[in-house]
């Protein structure tokens, strides 16, 4: 399903609700949650507005969907930029569960985080993914050497290693099978560009070429809910405003 605002700031506020009232759900029915958001630059409001919910966030445990193999105090980690934007106020007392561990190659601690991961209570209550314009979600890039293995829903593993050529960095992601059992499942995507993207990968075609189409075509029990956006500065006329 996909829900259009006029502006990311009404998306972020609106995303914030939803997800903090499916912690709060989870908490309530199971005496705590668990959420795993992406990193990136479009997520940046939306986990600032989280962070203030009035949450037992001592109940929470929050991890990454993805993660660059940097540490934490490298401008592009990802665990840095939620520090920052969702690790704080109200939210700061969340037990994060990172994606990278000091170690020269994550291939070192694949095993590690597999069982790290995989402890952390199943299906998480929320995963919120994004999208870049090549397509790729989480670190499921076009060209990445595990690829096959991260997107094949029958792969019962946590996470896998990834090196792709629009990756930068080598990468450690969650699984597709880790993430699209989620209670509440949000693909986060901002701009006419990502949305053109998001319309042809719903063409038929291979989640080798766009791979959000795993997530797509991926077998689950809930929907997926898509939160879109205009970026500033676009025409309001693909940015209807009620959702669809
Ligand atoms: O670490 C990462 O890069 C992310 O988790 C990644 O999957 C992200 O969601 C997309 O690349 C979109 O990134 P932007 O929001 O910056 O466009």
């Amino acid at each position: 399903m996909l829900h259009r605002y006029e502006s990311r700031e009404a998306l972020a506020e609106a995303l914030a609700t939803g997800v903090a009232a499916v912690l709060a759900g989870g908490i309530a029915t199971n005496g705590s949650a668990s959420l795993a958001v992406s990193g990136g630059s479009t997520p940046e409001l939306f986990l600032q507005k989280l962070s203030a919910a009035d949450l037992d966030w001592s109940a929470v445990t929050v991890t990454l969907v993805d993660e660059r193999w940097v540490p934490e105090d490298h401008p592009r980690s990802n665990a840095g930029f939620l520090r920052r934007h969702l690790l704080r106020g109200p939210a700061a007392v969340a037990h994060f569960e990172p994606l990278y561990v000091p170690a020269e190659t994550p291939d070192e601690v694949e095993e590690t985080l597999c069982a790290r991961l995989g402890g952390l209570g199943r299906p998480f209550d929320v995963v919120v993914l994004g999208m870049g314009t090549d397509g790729h979600t989480a670190s499921f890039f076009p060209g990445g050497d595990t690829l096959g293995t991260a997107i094949d829903p029958a792969n019962p593993r946590s996470v896998a290693i990834m090196r792709a050529p629009g990756a930068g960095e080598p990468r450690v992601t969650l699984t597709l099978s880790r993430l699209v059992d989620a209670r509440l499942l949000v693909l986060h995507i901002e701009g006419a560009e990502k949305l053109g993207v998001l319309d042809a990968a719903k063409l038929p075609g291979s989640a080798f070429d766009l791979p959000i189409r795993a997530v797509l075509q991926a077998p689950r029990e809930r929907p997926l809910e898509i939160f879109w956006a205009p970026l500033a500065g676009e025409q309001p006329s693909t940015a209807a405003a009620d959702r669809t």
